[in-house]
């Protein structure tokens, strides 16, 4: 049930009952020489239906510590927590999203031309069009700025989820964009970011998405008022800001009274939550960058993904599978964190785009019913791309004290096979190589064997060399980053994160852990032009208040 503390389930118990037993013998090295077929029987393939984007992905979690009674045990948590009733729930609208009774409904978005009563679900194809329309002005040429000229910038103004997923999908899909329009993504409310954004563009023929699901967010509103400001002191004339400013949000009055007209905001609704707001209006500036086509494969991806999470049996669910092993790991061995290792340079942002999607949606104590969890939600979502982060961070998950599970993601085919494709085999190479590394090690006998003499004579040196292997990963293969694979992988880790968060029965789609936060901010700021208001604080707030208020110049 929903709701529901996690560990009260038989099967959590029971999961228990199997680490504290058997975890000393879950040797990967071990399982798999006993298994030859471990391969066939932990991996899965996903391909979309005809008629679909061609998609295709290999799921391999036989490098995990996991057996079949282990997964069995986990699905039956799964099954126990009701993850098939609380998707079907979500799927058709209903209110999931308790603490705020709002539905949860991005899937809805990737299927235009779906009836359900939830008022929005059936203007979605319309806003649609109506992005494509202005996406296709754009980048034709014939949306033209004030003074005539077409528009060769856009730049996006929005925080969290009206800013992560447009940053992630036009890098990830940076090579099938437009290049003669440049995007800028301006977030943070450092004047700095906005500064070094405005520096390359010029007034006359750049375009300001104002994306904000509230049109309240302090940072965004900040950022879009200096904006105009900056475009008003070259184009003078307030009518001009029609044709440089539109909005994406669900505030219609707070958007007009910004000074957009109803014409140029593309809306959306409270049942799509930020951090799931790419396929809406949010993903505007997608839609410029990579053309209307693009964004509905986009959609499209995402959507064959969508009715594999609804229909596929469990044991054969990519997202239940992912969900599955996330928890093992979180809830039983005690691992903190989840690295997300893509080895292909276009998804850099992928691990920080899931930072949002998985650390707001799950980092949670509370159950929907209101009562404190005892066992770990959320895990910390961190990672870069391969093999970059191979030179940076990777000695602490080779070598280092803590349990790191990671997933490690790869095309098949890459975007510039450079050198006639030697690039990419050497960093395919690696991508095969460290999962093989972190599971399989290197004993202290090995780096005997390669040191020869030298190992008498150095023990230190000897154990220094010592792999202990052991480490689990997940290992993820696709064809190619196309618009359509990428939109699955990302519903492949929204499901995911549902998934999980439906078992420890917490509601994964609010966020009121931003709020105090973001209150304490006001009331500082009202604070701040005098050093005699500062009250109601601890001695260090006070203190770190007066030292900045006495150096300021
Ligand atoms: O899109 P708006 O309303 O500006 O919100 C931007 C972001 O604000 C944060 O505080 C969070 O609540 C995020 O979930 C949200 O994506």
């Amino acid at each position: 049930m929903p709701g529901t503390l996690a560990s009260n389930y038989p099967s959590w118990k029971k999961l228990q009952q199997i680490y504290d037993s058997q975890r000393n013998q879950l040797i990967l090295k071990e399982i798999f020489a006993a298994d030859p077929s471990r391969f066939s029987k932990f991996s899965r393939h996903f391909t979309a239906p005809i008629g679909t984007p061609a998609i295709s992905i290999l799921y391999d979690y036989s490098k995990n510590l996991i057996t079949e009674p282990i997964l069995k045990t986990l699905l039956d948590l799964v099954r126990e927590a009701d993850v098939p009733d609380e998707r079907d729930r979500m799927f058709s609208g209903a209110h999931i999203n308790t603490s705020e009774g709002r539905a949860v409904l991005h899937t809805a978005l990737r299927n235009p031309g779906l009836k359900l009563a939830e008022e929005g679900v059936s203007e979605v194809g319309e806003v649609l069009e109506h992005m494509k329309t202005f996406a296709n002005q754009v980048r034709s040429g014939e949306w033209k700025g004030y003074t005539g000229k077409r528009i060769t910038a856009i730049v996006n103004i929005g925080i969290g989820g009206s800013d992560l997923g447009p940053v992630m999908v036009t890098e990830a899909l940076k090579s099938y964009s437009q290049r003669d329009i440049a995007c800028h993504f301006v977030s943070n409310i450092d004047g700095t970011h906005l500064a070094e954004a405005l520096r390359v563009c010029d007034p006359e023929t750049t375009v300001f998405i104002i994306a904000s699901k509230t049109f309240t967010t302090q940072e965004t509103i900040t950022n879009a008022t200096s904006a105009r400001d900056w475009f008003l002191a070259t184009a003078k004339d307030k009518a001009h800001v029609a044709k440089h400013f539109v909005a994406l949000s669900t505030n219609t009055p707070a958007v007009t009274e910004f000074g957009i007209s109803e014409a140029n905001m593309f809306k959306f609704w409270d049942w799509v939550g930020g951090r799931y707001s790419l396929w809406s209006a949010i993903g505007l500036s997608i839609m410029i960058s990579l053309g209307p086509d693009n964004f509905f494969e986009l959609l499209a991806g995402a959507k064959a993904m969508d009715e594999h999470f609804k229909t596929a049996p469990l044991e054969e669910n990519l997202p239940v599978l992912l969900a599955c092993v996330g928890l093992w790991y979180n809830d039983f061995y005690g691992a903190q964190t989840n690295v997300l290792l893509p080895y292909d340079q276009y998804m850099w942002k992928f691990a920080d785009y899931f930072q949002q999607g998985d650390m707001e949606s799950n980092g949670k104590f509370v159950t929907k019913d209101g009562h404190r969890v005892d066992y770990q939600t959320g895990p910390i979502i961190w990672g870069t791309s391969g093999t970059n982060a191979q030179h940076s961070f990777y000695q602490l998950i080779h070598q280092g004290t803590k349990l790191i599970p990671a997933d490690f993601l790869a095309p098949v085919e890459s975007q510039n096979p450079i050198a006639h494709g030697k690039h990419h085999e050497i960093l395919l190479s690696n991508f095969f190589a460290q999962p093989e590394a972190l599971a399989f090690g290197k004993t202290e006998e090995e780096v005997r064997r390669d040191l020869g003499p030298a190992a008498s004579t150095n023990e230190a040196l000897v154990k220094s060399k010592v792999f202990e292997g052991n480490r689990p990963t997940n290992s993820i293969m696709f064809q190619k980053l196309t618009p359509g694979t990428l939109g699955a992988l990302i519903a492949m880790y929204e499901h995911k994160i549902f998934t999980q968060g439906v078992v420890w029965g917490i509601n994964s789609f609010d966020q009121m852990g931003v709020e105090l936060g973001k209150v304490l901010a006001k009331s500082i700021l009202a604070q701040l032009p005098d050093p005699a208001k500062v009250s109601g604080h601890d001695s260090s707030t006070t203190g770190l208040i007066h030292w900045y208020q006495k150096n300021r110049k």
